[in-house]
């Protein structure tokens, strides 16, 4: 089934030089009005607008050395082979990144019109990110040629600090609005102009005791052949201290929760076990947010069923095999890596009860006073789960 007719504009590239797609929407979802503004024209946390010879000089990239002299002083955590972690600001982020996030943190200029798809690794980004393009892009392709059989939902929506690995992050400037981008950072570390009134946010958040074993085998399938994988019970200690790749988990969903309930209009809070239980609701639900809500003929047509189906655990993980390639990425990362079970209560066959009831116990402390639950509609036992 034809679900456009739009033509394919090709207005950008990802950092890997790839084609990235403008990403349209039958409807524009919000008023589109560009305000791409110079990076560095604001001072970082403060608001205000730079003198010219001020921006000159801030608009040069800023020398890795005075990054790298400052993340060397950061607390070091090297259990998660091959991820060294440092802690940043509160969290424990990946050592590899910190420059890029810094600079992201110092130049990133959100747009009114940006779409960002936030997580905590291991929550369902991969999936997100793929239901959100589809979503976003229907009336431009046909399913029998979507780009999405062709590559992964990775290369459509590109994590912001990636664009500023190497100085200025041109490219990102220059991919037409609205963009979509992502991120794993927590709320708190987010550029000033993100928090504020540019683009809004897609979260998806994951049963953490699921979101913990799935993070420990991925860790395992990038560990060179020469090292020992990272023991289970250490591994949960670390992550149940909230030392984990952008940890803690709690912190991290605590905080964008939050802002979904202060903001629900800028923040589009979602569970994957709500997905796995109601995939075409969740993508109604999110069509909504996004702006560009299902038509009664589309539903008529099936087109929410389509898209589901083509962004289903299924239908990933079988493109992901059909087209295995290593990922532009620092980490040893291949298209299949974002895919191994895809369900809700894997953590039944990895840990001791005890293990439960103690991972459940920093879930109830941790988010108390929050509102925020998980899992109970997929049969995931809730807080105390
Ligand atoms: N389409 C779809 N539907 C359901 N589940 C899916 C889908 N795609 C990926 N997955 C599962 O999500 C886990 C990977 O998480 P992320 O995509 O957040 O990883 S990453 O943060 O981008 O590295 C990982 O979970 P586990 O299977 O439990 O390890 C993937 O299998």
């Amino acid at each position: 089934m034809t679900l456009g007719n739009r033509r394919h504009r090709l207005g950008s590239t990802s950092p890997g030089g790839d084609p990235l797609p403008a990403v349209t929407c039958k409807k524009p979802p919000f008023r589109v009005i560009s305000v791409m503004a110079t990076p560095s024209s604001v001072i970082p946390n403060s608001g205000r607008a730079l003198a010219p010879e001020e921006a000159k000089r801030e608009d040069a990239p800023k020398p890795r050395k005075e990054f790298d002299d400052l993340i060397s002083t950061l607390p070091l955590n090297q259990d998660w082979i091959p991820i060294r972690l440092r802690k940043y600001q509160d969290f424990w982020i990946p050592e590899h990144s910190l420059p890029e996030v810094m600079a992201m943190q110092q130049n990133f200029q959100a747009r009114l019109d940006d779409l960002f798809v936030l997580s905590y690794p291991k929550s369902g980004t991969t999936w997100l990110k793929a239901l959100a393009f589809a979503i976003m892009t229907r009336t431009r392709y046909s399913m029998a040629d979507h780009p999405l059989l062709r590559s992964t939902p990775h290369d459509f929506v590109v994590c912001i600090d990636r664009f500023f690995s190497g100085g200025r992050p041109s490219k990102l400037e220059a991919m037409p609005s609205p963009r979509m981008l992502s991120s794993h950072l927590p709320y708190p570390l987010l550029p000033d102009s993100m928090k504020g009134a540019g683009g809004r946010f897609l979260y998806v958040c994951r049963e953490p005791k699921d979101v913990f074993v799935s993070r420990w085998h991925f860790n395992d399938k990038m560990r060179p052949d020469s090292v020992e994988p990272i023991p289970f019970g250490k591994a949960f200690d670390l992550y149940c201290d909230g030392v984990s790749p952008y940890g803690s988990i709690w912190e991290h969903a605590r905080g964008y929760w939050g802002e979904s309930l202060r903001r629900p209009e800028k923040v589009f809070f979602l569970k994957y076990e709500e997905m796995l239980e109601e995939p075409a609701g969740s993508a109604k639900k999110l069509a909504d947010f996004m702006g560009c809500p299902f038509s009664p003929e589309e539903e008529k047509e099936g087109v929410v069923e389509e898209i589901t189906r083509l962004c289903s655990f299924d239908s990933l993980s079988k493109l992901a095999g059909s087209m295995p390639r290593k990922l532009n990425t620092k980490l040893p990362l291949q298209t299949t890596s974002f895919f191994r079970k895809g369900e809700a209560g894997d953590w039944r066959n990895h840990m001791s009860e005890e293990m439960a009831r103690r991972m459940d116990a920093v879930t109830s402390q941790k988010l108390e006073g929050s509102g925020l639950t998980f899992g109970i509609s997929a049969g995931v036992e809730a807080n105390g789960m």
